[in-house]
């Protein structure tokens, strides 16, 4: 819930205090002697009231009501109107002694705002504002009170509309009476929101940044010179509000807080909703993560907006512009989120420097890879870090849902950017260390990585060039203990097969050619059998046929050597990366062996291909700036308030 869609308002009080008539009095728009015990209960339209929300007003009469009754009522109203009359001191009294107990008692901890309602100012010519004042200090839940009256129809509406807004635009989660200060999960919102306008990153607000808070948060065009007057009542209040012309996270902070003291609350909560919050201030699920269908066959990545929004975000948080994020460069990037999508030990799974600090391309890689896996995280992610107000377009449009795979199949090739492999072998047969090598880790590393987590099911993600264009391949590694454990039925799910055996090891094959047989043929998956350690002498294979034969015999490419080390001639000196672009080629153009084999054939293409397109890496496309004009709504409703 982001906003009640109707309100209801009980009138409770003493006997005689004039409660049936104010409610008839609203209505009516003329006072009446004559009333009956309890009005019927009112429906006033959504649109004659200021907020446009549906309201009901509910009359309470101890006379035709039970005490079961009124605590039903109480529970079933979204504010109390507790009423006495001026004039009566008796029912002033009863208000602490019986009325505000009972309100409080019966709401069950739920916050239930009240109005203190003093009618029948006509007849009296003091005030009973100050008393009033002393019982909303041991109230919290009284929102705000009035003095009217029933007969001359003095702040009448102004009653009920307060009572409205208690509702809608309530105080008590923003601001704290007692210290006059905005509450800390209000403050904690705010400097998320804060955060995301920051656009630049630079702990300010420049006079462009708050254009677009402002327009995303009040579709309101600006007036120039209010943002300088609006500095220039920051300036006068507090030290540090303003830096080099720009609004601090003190100023912002500030800011609302004065909207508050002014009364100003649906000003701040137009502001929190507009970036998710409820009444509860929290973000609601339904803001973060707009629903994406994505049909069986089908999968989901990170389209050019995604893409572009995420680089932007990466680079403004590179400050000091290694190319890398240091932990606390991770940190300030996901300080809108409760915690980051990823774990701490990323640098299992993505590209890092030397430092183990995620690159560019890692950082990338692994919005690819929870995109595919887990859309929700990203979504809900995308939403924290304020794609929708930064982009003005829902989250959704973030995500690309590609066409189903048996058409990919038919077609002989597909345009996802985004492809799953499964690496499988015998364990030592050498997977991690292939997996590892994927991200460009050196081998003690990629040893390491495969010590600690020996169990879990090792994910790793790079990009790849594929014909000049870049994809991103996810490798899988599948640890099957023997021959007779069966894979499971999403073991084999992928876009291409990576069966990985040791050449030094001679019952090795064996295995990958079972697997191949029993899961494998007849499907329409590409399948590159891997040998590796190839820079040890490699052995005679255990079975029927030799691996070239059976490669050949089965119509696969020819087993591809991998070698994790320079050999002892010398080359390679860096890890063979080759293997990877083939595996990811090979799922891009599914079926279509004639494209493995130009990828042997022209590989000097290939290079000149890569070079060519080195200047699409990672679509730039212009961010819409939006026109500089003034900071319009938010700052008239203060001046409005200035000039009180
Ligand atoms: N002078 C004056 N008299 C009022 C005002 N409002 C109500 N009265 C009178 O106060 C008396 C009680 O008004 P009701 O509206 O019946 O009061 P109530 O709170 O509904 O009373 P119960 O139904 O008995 O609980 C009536 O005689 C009204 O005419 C007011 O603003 N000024
Ligand atoms: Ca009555
Ligand atoms: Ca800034």
């Amino acid at each position: 819930m982001v906003m009640r869609k109707s309100v209801r308002i009980l009138l409770v009080g003493d006997r005689n205090v004039g409660k049936t008539s104010l409610i008839l009095s609203l209505v009516s728009e003329e006072f009446n002697e004559d009333v009956p015990p309890k009005a019927e209960e009112i429906t006033i339209p959504a649109d004659v009231t200021p907020e446009q929300v549906p309201t009901h007003i509910v009359d309470f009469s101890a006379v035709e009501q039970s005490e079961d009754q009124l605590v039903d009522e109480i529970q079933r109203a979204h504010v109390v109107c507790v009423v006495y009359s001026v004039d009566d001191e008796d029912s002033l009294d009863h208000v602490t002694t019986h009325w505000l107990p009972l309100v409080r008692s019966s709401a069950q901890g739920s916050s239930l705002p009240v109005i203190l309602v003093g009618n029948k100012v006509d007849l009296v010519d003091y005030s009973t504002i100050d008393m009033v004042m002393s019982i909303m200090e041991d109230y919290p839940e009284i929102e705000s009170c009035v003095e009217c009256s029933a007969r001359t129809l003095k702040n009448i509406s102004e009653m009920f509309y307060y009572a409205q807004k208690a509702v809608l635009h309530p105080t008590g989660p923003l601001y704290v009476l007692e210290s006059q200060d905005l509450t800390d999960e209000c403050k904690k919102a705010l400097t998320r929101i804060f955060k995301i306008c920051d656009l630049d990153n630079d702990g300010l607000l420049s006079d462009n940044e708050l254009n677009v808070f402002q327009k995303r948060c009040f579709n309101a065009p600006l007036q120039p010179q209010v943002l300088e007057d609006v500095k220039a009542v920051l300036s006068k209040n507090i030290s540090d509000g303003v830096h080099t012309n720009s609004i601090t996270l003190r100023g912002f902070l500030f800011l609302h807080c004065l909207f508050i003291q002014r009364g100003r609350n649906e000003t701040v909560w137009t502001v929190l909703r507009k970036f998710g919050y409820n009444d509860s201030l929290r973000v609601t699920k339904d803001y973060l993560i707009p629903s994406v269908r994505v049909p069986h066959g089908c999968t989901s990545e990170l389209n050019h907006r995604g893409q572009h929004f995420l680089q932007k975000l990466f680079e403004r948080h590179d400050k000091d512009h290694d190319g890398a994020l240091s932990t606390s460069e991770m940190n300030s990037l996901f300080m809108p989120c409760p915690t980051p999508p990823w774990r701490s030990d990323f640098g299992r799974t993505v590209a890092t420097n030397s430092r183990g600090w995620m690159t560019l391309q890692g950082f990338m890689s692994y919005w690819s890879l929870i995109t595919l896996m887990d859309l929700p995280l990203t979504l809900e992610h995308l939403g924290y870090l304020g794609y929708n107000i930064i982009e003005n377009e829902s989250h959704a449009n973030a995500i690309h849902v590609t066409r189903e795979k048996s058409l990919d199949l038919a077609k002989k090739q597909s345009s996802r950017n985004v492809y799953q492999c499964h690496v499988i072998g015998q364990q030592k047969s050498g997977k991690s260390t292939f997996c590892g090598l994927h991200l460009g880790h050196t081998l003690d590393i990629t040893a390491k990585h495969a010590k600690r987590d020996a169990n879990a099911a090792r994910l790793t993600v790079n990009s790849v060039q594929v014909y000049g264009q870049e994809k991103q391949l996810i490798l899988r590694e599948i640890e099957v203990k023997s021959v007779a454990d069966p894979l499971l039925t999403e073991d084999t799910q992928c876009d291409v097969v990576c069966l990985v055996y040791d050449s030094n090891h001679p019952k090795s094959f064996e295995y990958v050619a079972e697997i191949y047989l029993r899961y494998f043929q007849g499907s329409k998956l590409p399948v590159l059998v891997v040998a590796s350690k190839g820079d040890l002498t490699p052995v005679r294979q255990d079975y029927i046929l030799q691996p070239d034969e059976f490669c050949s015999r089965h119509k696969l490419a020819p087993p591809h050597s991998f070698s994790a080390v320079p050999s002892p001639t010398g080359t390679p000196q860096q890890p063979d990366r080759d293997v990877y672009v083939k595996l990811a080629t090979m799922a891009v153009f599914p079926r279509f062996q004639a494209a493995w084999v130009l990828f042997y054939r022209h590989r000097h293409l290939r290079q000149l291909t890569i070079m060519a397109s080195d200047k699409e890496l990672w679509w730039r496309a212009g961010l819409g700036v939006a026109a500089l004009t003034a900071i319009g709504f938010l700052i008239s409703r203060l001046f409005r308030g200035e000039h009180r």
